[in-house]
């Protein structure tokens, strides 16, 4: 099972600054044991707030960032360099500004005439190699589901447990899905409780043959995105749904207390965060309430 824990921030810069401090935490923590660090970025204005104050806080020297492995969970599909891209407001707040491995940042595609479904396509290829290689290392840190051998070595007792409930499922659509498993991953949540790209009654909430995916239609724009199918997003040791503003509360409420909407969905292998501002909790009973962040 994983650990779940509702943490409250004031407003939304309290929110990105603590954040920003678990995050740095959490990477120095994952590196202390040797292992090169698997973080999934997330887009949006609170997660700008936090690789900012990341990028300005001392303590990101902690860190030994060319041993951080960077992904994105969802993207607009829109060409290089555009300000709407996560992975371009990535860059600008925090990734330019400190000393990656360009080998180990991986952004999904930009619009470069290839069609949103083979920049998915290349993504989960991309996903699937890193998986091979972090088996290959001796460092079998790879999720998949693909058979009974699957290399699920250094997850935790509840990881591994779900790994296995995963594999029994023989002949099962997600049989192709293999991705690193991620020690972090982290998630915006929308007003209308869309995850990632993953937007309410949208296909793409149904797809479990592949981990990542074309979105069409996005109800937010830009139309066209690509997104981590909900099986890739079940891959990592921690989720955190970092949310802010009071035009998500419905979503976030209904996430917490039911399943109606996408966010109810991600959970951690053994941690599962939701870190809101009082805004974004404002729906939620006060017994759904917990400490401060
Ligand atoms: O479009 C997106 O929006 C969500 C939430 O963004 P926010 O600005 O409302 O915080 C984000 O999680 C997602 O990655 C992004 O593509």
């Amino acid at each position: 099972m994983t650990s779940f824990a509702l943490l409250l921030n004031r407003d939304p810069d309290g929110l990105a600054h603590a954040v920003a401090a678990r995050l740095i935490t959490r990477l120095v923590d994952v590196q202390s044991t040797g292992k090169v660090a698997q973080v999934v970025l997330t887009g949006g204005r609170v997660a700008s707030a936090v690789y900012r104050a990341v990028a300005e806080s001392p303590a990101r020297t902690a860190i030994d960032w060319q041993r951080v492995e960077f992904w994105w969970g969802d993207e607009r599909f829109l060409p290089d360099g555009d300000p709407e891209r996560n992975e371009t407001q990535a860059r600008d707040a925090l990734l330019s500004k400190v000393d990656v491995d360009p080998a180990k940042v991986h952004p999904m595609a930009a619009d470069t005439g290839q069609g949103p479904e083979a920049a998915a396509a290349a993504y989960a290829e991309e996903l699937s190699a890193a998986a091979g290689a972090a088996r290959t290392e001796g460092a079998p840190r790879a999720a998949s589901v693909s058979g009974a051998g699957s290399a699920e070595g250094e997850l935790s007792a509840a990881a591994t447990s779900r790994a296995e409930g995963a594999d029994s499922g023989a002949g099962r659509a997600d049989a192709e899905v293999r991705v690193p498993v991620f020690d972090l991953l982290m998630l915006g949540v929308g007003p209308d409780g869309h995850v990632a790209s993953l937007f309410p009654d949208h296909p793409e909430l149904a797809v479990d043959d592949r981990s990542a995916v074309a979105v069409h239609d996005s109800p937010k724009p830009p139309p066209t995105r690509i997104s981590l199918t909900f099986p890739a997003l079940a891959r990592a040791e921690e989720v955190w749904f970092v949310v802010a503003g009071e035009d998500k509360a419905d979503a976030v409420n209904q996430a917490l207390t039911g399943d109606t909407v996408p966010a109810s969905r991600p959970e951690g292998l053994s941690r599962t965060l939701w870190l809101l501002d009082d805004a974004a909790a404002a729906q939620l009973a006060d017994d759904t309430r917990s400490p401060r962040a």
